[in-house]
């Protein structure tokens, strides 16, 4: 039995370029849309760049599409993002470029028009009402943070039944 297409949003896209692909799903069940550079492009270590993809696109309020990074190019070159996620909010109508950065120590790494750089993923999200208090609630994990439990290793015990 075919596998029915659980594509459940339609987004307009322009191609800025009309020789380069739409972004486009590697596999069924992936999250990410892989987006391609229109330009060559080469990165020194640890130099980045600004590089645009051809594509604009019109989301409907109520989603985002965030830029990821693809792992394999981090793992094999080093590549990644600045910014990574990369932010496209929904009323944005312009270019999605990515800011590339290269984190390799010794190895620059050369991108070709067309190749697959980055990749999109898409979103709801949810806009909120800030609204202002003098205290907040207490949690259990209070304002501990940037590495309050440890670090490698197994969690160091905390909260109100921890003694010291
Ligand atoms: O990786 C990215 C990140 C952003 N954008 C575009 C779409 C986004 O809607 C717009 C603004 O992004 P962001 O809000 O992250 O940048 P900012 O520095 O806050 O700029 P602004 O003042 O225009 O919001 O830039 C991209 O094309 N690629
Ligand atoms: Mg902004």
């Amino acid at each position: 039995m075919p596998t029915p297409d659980p594509t459940s949003l339609t987004v307009e896209v322009v191609r800025l370029d009309p020789d380069l692909p739409l972004p486009s799903y590697a596999h069924p069940g992936d999250a990410g849309a892989d987006l391609v550079t229109t330009v060559d492009v080469t990165l020194a270590p640890g130099e980045r760049a600004m590089v645009p993809t051809g594509v604009a696109i019109a989301l409907p309020e109520g989603f985002v599409a965030l830029v990821h990074p693809r792992s394999g190019l981090a793992a094999r070159h080093g590549l990644s993002i600045v910014n990574t996620p990369g932010t496209v909010d929904s009323g944005y109508r312009g270019e999605i470029k990515v800011l590339l950065v290269n984190h390799d120590p010794v190895e620059p790494i050369e991108l070709s028009r067309g190749d697959r750089i980055a990749q999109l993923v898409i979103q709801r999200y949810e806009r909120v009402r800030f609204a202002e208090v003098d205290v907040l609630p207490d949690s259990v994990r209070g304002d501990g943070g940037y590495g309050s439990t440890g670090g490698f290793g197994r969690p160091t015990p905390f909260g109100p039944d921890h003694e010291e």
